[in-house]
């Protein structure tokens, strides 16, 4: 099953994969003929409806492998308002291929005639609100009809992901849908084929481009709306939790407040005026200061606990008990990473970043190869309940309720560097302030591992301050 908005994303990953959008048109065409041939007499008189969209596209590609039916293809309006390239291409090659194609102008101009049978690529995936004219008309001289309906893709009219039905919609006999099923087509009175177009599995699996079509910012939103962020760090080390911090703000964290102990806040701070210090008494964090840090995380959208907090025992306690009174969203880094399995009864939602090591502390067994991995990464993520991003060459990411794993493969050996996993947590950290965990996890590594390579090819050797810095520039990309 797979809703509209992650088949965008599985879509425009394909497309990165090197398979683009006008193959899987011509696939999807193809899977509509194929149906079609099923349920028609060799003479029947077959008829295209098509809208302007990718749905009609589909309809002009299924038109091409339709040829001994003699098929009639009626466009709802005018041709040059064809909404996309691809759809737009496919028509002028029926112009070309002297087809029997007409333009229907307006509600008018909607004489189907007596067809035998009747393909619907009038509205796929792409519909918004009611049916405006000559859809509407046309779905409804379509349901008058005697003749047996083909939809492509979704009974024009109806939403993909709910099944509901803003005004009319089709009344299709069967309906060939693509890729995987779509929560709207569940309904048992369907007849629906699922069609293999040719994406390849990896896209599923991979992070690519296409997985950036989750994010986006809503156009009225106000500060704070966009992720407020609370990283809790520091003590023996300053530039880490500074580095955390400053890479929230980079991938577009609205508010990023800092958790440090007193003797090192102001060194932190100084590092970005944009930062917001909370100091807590003392050298390192202890138990004393749970309390005030989970009223603090209380008022944010993500914790990040971790980077430079250090490996003092009175510093892992209280990492373990604020894990396991906290109720939020909380991303993990670092040494208390190795405290999360006995914290894992806790009711927050855990995002553990670790790199091998930590991954074995926290009771993993990591394989060489990343595909191995991804059972070694689910198996931890799922016996913990928490998400799991591996870091490494390929870093695998699982998500521990659903057991969904991902991998991704962008970054560079220039990464080993230290400090990037501080920046790799932060990213993560203004993600999941605003997405799912895996979903977080998953653009976390890629963009993390993008702005490596825009780093690298500049020089040399790179820095967490060139990766940070790279941040909004790749995710503008
Ligand atoms: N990855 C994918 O999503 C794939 C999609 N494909 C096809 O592409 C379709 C989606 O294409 P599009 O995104 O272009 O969208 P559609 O073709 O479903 O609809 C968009 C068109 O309909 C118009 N429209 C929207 N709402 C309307 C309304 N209420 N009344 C009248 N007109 C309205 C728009 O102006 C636009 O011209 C899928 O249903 C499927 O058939 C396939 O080619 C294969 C892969
Ligand atoms: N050889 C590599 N190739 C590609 N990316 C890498 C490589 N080594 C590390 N990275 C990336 O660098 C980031 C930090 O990982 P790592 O260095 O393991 O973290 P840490 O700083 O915690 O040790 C991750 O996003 C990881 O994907
Ligand atoms: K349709």
């Amino acid at each position: 099953m797979i809703t509209i908005e992650e088949m965008a994303v599985v879509d425009a990953n394909a497309a990165a994969l090197g398979v683009p959008r006008k193959q899987l048109m011509e696939s999807s065409g193809r899977a509509v003929a194929r149906v079609v041939r099923e349920h028609a007499e060799p003479d029947d008189d077959v008829v295209i409806v098509a809208g302007r969209g990718n749905n009609g596209g589909d309809s002009f590609v299924a038109t091409r492998f339709l040829d001994a039916y003699d098929p009639t293809v009626l466009l709802l309006g005018r041709a040059k308002t064809i909404s996309t390239e691809i759809s737009w291409e496919n028509w002028v090659a029926l112009n070309r291929g002297e087809y029997d194609i007409r333009e229907a102008r307006d509600s008018r101009d909607l004489d189907l005639g007596t067809p035998d049978l009747i393909v619907d690529g009038i509205l796929g995936t792409g519909v918004r609100g009611a049916p405006r004219e000559p859809a509407h008309t046309a779905i409804e001289r379509i349901n008058e009809s005697d003749g047996t309906v083909v939809s492509v893709d979704v009974p024009s009219g109806m939403d993909a992901n709910s099944g509901t039905v803003a005004s009319v919609a089709v009344d299709a006999d069967h309906t060939v849908t693509f890729h995987d099923m779509k929560p709207g087509l569940e309904s048992p009175e369907q007849s629906v084929t699922v069609a293999d177009i040719g994406i390849p599995a990896m896209a599923d699996t991979l992070v690519e481009r296409g997985d950036l079509l989750r994010l986006g910012r809503a156009p009225n939103s106000h500060k704070g709306d966009n992720g407020t962020v609370l990283v809790i760090g520091g003590g023996p080390y300053t530039g880490a939790p500074a580095l955390t911090a400053q890479a929230a703000l980079a991938a577009g964290a609205d508010i990023v407040r800092v958790a440090c102990p007193t003797a090192v806040a102001e060194t932190v701070q100084s590092f970005n005026e944009g930062l917001i210090t909370t100091p807590l008494t003392g050298d390192r964090l202890d138990s004393d200061h749970v309390t005030s840090l989970l009223e603090a995380a209380a008022e944010v959208d993500v914790a990040v606990l971790g980077p430079g907090l250090g490996a003092h025992d009175e510093s892992l306690a209280a990492a373990q008990s604020f894990i396991s009174s906290f109720d939020g969203t909380c991303v993990v880094d670092a040494d208390p990473l190795g405290v999360v399995p006995d914290a894992a009864d806790t009711d927050a939602s855990l995002v553990c970043t670790p790199h091998a090591g930590e991954f074995r502390r926290m009771g993993g067994d990591p394989s060489d190869s990343w595909r191995d991995r991804m059972d070694d990464v689910r198996t931890l993520a799922t016996d913990l309940g928490v998400t799991v991003l591996l870091k490494g060459r390929y870093d695998v990411i699982a998500d521990g309720s659903t057991g969904r794993t991902r991998v991704n493969r962008s970054g560079t050996p220039e990464m080993t560097v230290g400090g990037t996993g501080d920046v790799l947590a932060g990213i993560v950290g203004a993600f999941a302030s605003v997405l799912d965990p895996i979903h977080a996890a998953a653009i976390g590594a890629y963009i993390n591992g993008r702005a490596g390579e825009r780093a690298s090819n500049e020089r040399a050797s790179i820095s967490p301050l060139d990766l940070i810095e790279n941040v909004p520039v790749v995710l503008d990309a």
